[in-house]
């Protein structure tokens, strides 16, 4: 699924009546089938970004177009992963997984034989009948990624899947996320803080800043893949990204100032 967003801006009404630039006048392609990943600090917009897209949000100006066409409501074709899991906690993991593949109308067989790939894929095996109340964080991060990927969206929309994941275990899922997407070829972004994930997983990735909410610039990854951690040259571009984000960063903080200053 091909991505178009054109001069999109978002504002929101803080509780103390202050207007928040959420996002301002964002444009951005992505191509049917590019990985990517969309870094930048705490509030310059990412998840509303992620949001506008996924049809959970409208934008005040501007418009997002998936295959040509404006997003409306939300729908099976655009996959989210939300950063609180957002599972149904009356429900066991089976019957979370399966819940999306019943509205898309999988037949019984199919439903079970995707749930088992994908409870395998995820490690949890085991664990569908368990509820949510009974697993731990990372485990409902893994059924959420599985309820997901299980449904084979055109589009998946990712807010943090792997932040509440130990570093052995996010890598582990990382991996596996590249050869699910390097097999079924499908539009993927996700968000992180993470660089190293972004850098691992990207094609490209887009660097946003804060106050107001802006794209500062986009990066193609163009190393090979498998991609190595401990290469010079992922070690290099990691650098370069963190120096991005810190001069973004303090820029945003001065325009800030400069305009609480102003009378
Ligand atoms: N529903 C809302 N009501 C009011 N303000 C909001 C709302 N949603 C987001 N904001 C504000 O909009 C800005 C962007 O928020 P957003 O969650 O998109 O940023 P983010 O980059 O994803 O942040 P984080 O990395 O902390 O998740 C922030 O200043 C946030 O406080």
């Amino acid at each position: 699924m091909r991505i178009d967003i054109d001069r999109v801006s978002k504002t929101y009404q803080a509780g103390t009546g202050m207007k928040i630039t959420a996002l301002d006048s964002i444009s951005l392609r992505v191509d049917s089938g590019e990985f990517i990943c969309i870094v930048g600090p705490s509030g310059c917009g990412k998840s509303t970004l992620l949001k506008l897209i996924g049809g959970i949000e409208q934008p005040d100006a501007g418009a997002v177009r998936c295959d040509d066409v404006p997003v409306g409501a939300p729908s099976t074709d655009r996959g989210f992963i939300f950063q609180d899991y957002a599972l149904f906690p009356w429900l066991t993991v089976r019957q979370n997984i399966a819940f999306g593949l019943t509205i898309k109308g999988c037949s019984r067989q199919e439903r079970k034989l995707r749930i088992d790939e994908y409870l395998r894929f995820m490690g949890l095996t085991g664990a569908g009948s368990l509820y949510p109340g009974q697993l731990s964080g990372g485990m409902r991060q893994r059924v959420a990624l599985a309820r997901a990927l299980c449904l084979r969206p055109k589009l998946l929309l990712m807010d943090e899947p792997f932040a509440a994941l130990d570093v052995l275990l996010r890598q582990r899922l990382q991996e596996e996320l590249v050869r699910i997407w390097q097999t079924e070829r499908m539009t993927y972004l996700l968000v992180t803080h993470d660089v190293e994930e972004a850098l691992f997983l990207a094609d490209r990735i887009v660097i946003m800043s804060p106050h107001p909410g802006r794209i500062r610039s986009i990066l193609p990854i163009k190393l090979a893949r498998p991609r190595r951690r401990t290469s010079a040259e992922f070690i290099h571009l990691r650098q370069h990204i963190m120096q991005l984000l810190e001069v973004g960063t303090a820029e945003a903080r001065e325009e800030r100032t400069a305009a609480l200053v102003l009378p």
